[in-house]
């Protein structure tokens, strides 16, 4: 068992560390993110030269507010941005930067300014080379071998498809040295899965709300797992909460979930009968798509505010997928990891799973034996390598 702690939490993670994961992340991946973008779509003068100048800020100068015009300057505001202008990009919590840094992206292609690139996510060339990659139609046709197979394999194929699925992240695979888990650790670190299931039991009354994560690859396998869940009457309706803009390179959006969907109902087999499944729940009201500004905050789920904190109040799970999730669930913090995940989720308005992929420091939850053998095995390395995996639930 996790060990109990009454030691105040640690301070968040800032990305000021030179070596650390946070700084590579800030003076490494958003510049290769900002040439990916710029070679994703042919972006004007005017696009290009605002590039330019994020290139320079980010790396080199201070946080700056948004224009006074910008439709969510008042978020921001509410958000930080008046504490946080000045200051370098790497001095202020990682999480708040980095979230800062997809707004401006935005902002330097004019995502949010009437004119021709309004409303064009720069990130959709490379979701949709995913979401159409051969390895889609293989893990599609995966599904027929699988609905002959008694419900309780079918359960675990789907819940492990999804929770796997968190591997494929785009901004993850710009600066990931990958490599496989070390054969002496368990690929799973943490595995509260029973506990999962039992919250969802056959009986037809769940509503389960999915924060979704990543676009194409594992927003796949989350919509199967919805609809597996509906056809199996473990839960009644589902709620999926996606970002209300591109976000992290491959932070899926109601775009996302509509060519998701194009893809599962165009395909042959059960993917297509999955497809139909959620195609008309969407229709009946039983699976909504939710997009609250809060998914993009550049802040931890404990700053919920009070209409989200209701909703996830109302549900009998809130499943949370990936990496940033997790961070945002737990608080970004390094903390000891035995830290109980209860402890630190205990603000959580009601039940609540996370389903992650370990691409970053933060981690809770592992008892002492697993964390010992994790660190002889492998040093740090099985924290950011995305090689290994949880399933956490705190009810
Ligand atoms: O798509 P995910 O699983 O949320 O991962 C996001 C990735 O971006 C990071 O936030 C770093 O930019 C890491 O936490 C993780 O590698």
């Amino acid at each position: 068992m996790p060990e109990r702690s009454d030691t105040p939490p640690p301070p968040v993670l800032l990305g000021n560390e030179p070596g650390s994961f946070p700084h590579s992340v800030l003076a490494e991946r958003h510049p290769a993110i900002i040439q990916q973008v710029r070679d994703s779509f042919p972006y004007g003068p005017e696009q290009h030269r605002a590039l330019d100048a994020l290139l320079a800020n980010c790396t080199k100068g201070v946080i700056e507010p948004l224009p006074n015009d910008a439709h969510d300057r008042a978020h921001w505001t509410a958000w930080g941005t008046d504490t946080y202008a000045g200051r370098s990009w790497f001095d202020v919590p990682w999480l708040w930067s980095e979230s800062y840094f997809y707004r401006q992206l935005l902002e330097a292609v004019g995502y949010f300014t009437p004119g021709p690139w309004q409303g064009i996510d720069p990130f959709r060339p490379s979701k949709t080379a995913e979401l159409d990659a051969p390895e889609t139609d293989e893990e599609l046709s995966a599904l027929d071998a699988l609905a002959d197979r008694p419900a309780d394999e079918q359960d675990r194929a789907l819940l492990h498809g999804s929770l796997w699925g968190n591997r494929a992240d785009l901004g993850f695979r710009l600066s990931a040295a990958h490599g496989e888990a070390s054969s002496d650790t368990p690929p799973l670190v943490a595995d509260d899965s029973e506990t999962l299931w039992s919250l969802l039991p056959p009986s037809g009354s769940a509503t389960l709300c999915l924060i979704a994560d990543n676009a194409g690859r594992e927003l796949v396998p989350d919509l199967l797992l919805i609809a597996h869940l509906l056809t199996q009457d473990r839960i009644a309706r589902a709620v999926l909460h996606v970002k209300p803009y591109p976000y992290y390179v491959s932070d899926a959006t109601h775009t996302d979930v509509l060519d998701a969907l194009r893809r599962l109902t165009a395909a042959p087999g059960a993917a297509a009968t999955h497809g139909r499944t959620l195609w008309s729940a969407l229709t009946d009201g039983r699976l909504t798509v939710r997009a609250h500004p809060f998914s993009c905050a550049p802040l931890p789920y404990a700053q919920m505010p009070g209409d989200l904190r209701d909703e996830l109040a109302a549900a009998t799970l809130t499943l949370l997928k990936g990496d940033l999730n997790y961070r945002r669930l737990v608080g970004d913090r390094p903390w000891p990891p035995t830290t109980p995940f209860a402890d630190v989720t205990a603000y959580f308005p009601g039940p609540v799973a996370a389903l992650r992929t370990l691409k970053s420091d933060v981690i809770t939850g592992l008892d002492t034996r697993t964390e010992a053998a994790l660190v002889a095995a492998e040093g740090q390395r099985w924290r950011t390598s995305g090689t290994h995996a949880l399933i956490q639930v705190r009810t």
